[in-house]
């Protein structure tokens, strides 16, 4: 199995170094285009392999797209991150000129690839890379909704002094601020979450999660890695060992919870021929209202884009 990770930056490198010690690929091609600096990524985490004792290989390359041919999955996560003050919005100039040369460059020696898109604003260069990919939309899919929920289950954990590994949430909608966590189906250990703590704590771990990618940019001045990098990983792992998980993953809405033609992120199975389904949840009228509100967002923005394309 072959892996390519576009952008040896902070989220980029992370995926990578995940994907090695995980063991999730043979071989992992690091892409990017500062000289040297996607060879030096790659060849710190392979010096880290006889420590951590894997062998899967990690070869850095600047900007020569012929040594990730042939791969299986490709993660995109080369572009700008945003600064403390900013929204994801405000990254879409720069990123889907980026996003969308790079998606030429991959298809061209891998176009049987699956793609994972992680850079900002998710939803919309999902779109991006979609259009230029000309790929069936099972192929092409963005990276925010098992981010998101980890963040929700991260928090619940702290409130509830219990082990994340025991949580389990949904989450839809776009990588936004109107992202919704769903409480109606989060358990903890199979117990409903509603059954283990207040209404109140809940709505503000609700509130915490959907700018829980703001909070760390306030802290670091920098967006997130190691969640997000981590997140993009288990994708990958999900698609090349066949598994059937079901995350929530950001992809076009083909009429599923009544929207067409908008990407959102919803619950689906992954497994190797990308999303094999989406799965729709029967929503209370509350739940659908707040997805709206979010699609509405994602559409307007996506519309930036068809503004840029014309
Ligand atoms: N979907 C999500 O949940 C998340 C998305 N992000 C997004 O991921 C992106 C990357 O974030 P970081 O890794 O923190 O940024 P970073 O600045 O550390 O790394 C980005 C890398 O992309 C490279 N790059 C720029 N143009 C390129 C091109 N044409 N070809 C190849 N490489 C190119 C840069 O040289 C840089 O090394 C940002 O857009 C950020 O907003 C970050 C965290 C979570
Ligand atoms: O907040 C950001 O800009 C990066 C991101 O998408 C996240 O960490 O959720």
């Amino acid at each position: 199995m072959k892996v390519t990770v576009v952008g040896a930056g902070n989220v980029g490198a992370t995926c990578a170094d995940v994907l090695a010690y995980r063991e999730v690929a043979n071989e992992i091609v690091l892409v990017d285009i500062k000289e040297g600096f996607a060879e030096g990524k790659a060849l710190d985490i392979w010096q880290k392999a006889p420590i951590n004792l894997y062998d899967s290989r990690t070869i850095g390359v600047t900007n020569d797209y012929e040594k990730t041919a042939g791969s299986d999955v490709v993660v995109i996560t080369s572009g700008l991150p945003r600064k403390p003050g900013m929204s994801r919005d405000d990254l879409i100039e720069t990123n889907a000129k980026i996003v969308k040369s790079v998606t030429e460059n991959v298809i061209k020696h891998s176009p049987d690839a699956i793609i994972i898109i992680v850079s900002n604003p998710l939803d919309v260069m999902t779109y991006a890379a979609h259009l230029k990919s000309g790929k069936s939309r099972n192929k092409v899919m963005g990276m925010a909704g098992i981010l998101d929920t980890a963040r929700y289950r991260a928090f619940l954990a702290e409130a509830l002094n219990v082990s994340p590994k025991d949580i389990q949430a949904v989450l839809m909608g776009g990588h936004g601020d109107t992202m919704v966590p769903l409480p109606r189906y989060t358990t903890v250990g199979g117990i409903p979450v509603t059954e283990l703590i207040d209404e109140e704590s809940l709505s503000k771990i609700v509130d915490r999660t959907k700018v829980g990618g703001g909070e760390l940019v306030k802290l670091m001045g920098t967006s997130a890695w190691y969640a997000p990098g981590s997140a993009a990983a288990q994708m990958v792992e999900a698609i090349v060992k066949d598994q059937k998980r079901v995350f929530p993953v950001c992809i076009k809405l083909e009429g599923e919870y009544g929207i067409d033609d908008c990407y959102l992120g919803v619950p689906v199975i992954l497994g190797k021929n990308g999303v094999e389904k989406v799965i729709e949840l029967q929503l209370t009228e509350d739940e659908k209202a707040l997805l709206e509100t979010s699609r509405g967002h994602v559409k307007a923005v996506m519309e930036v884009l068809d503004k840029m394309n014309a």
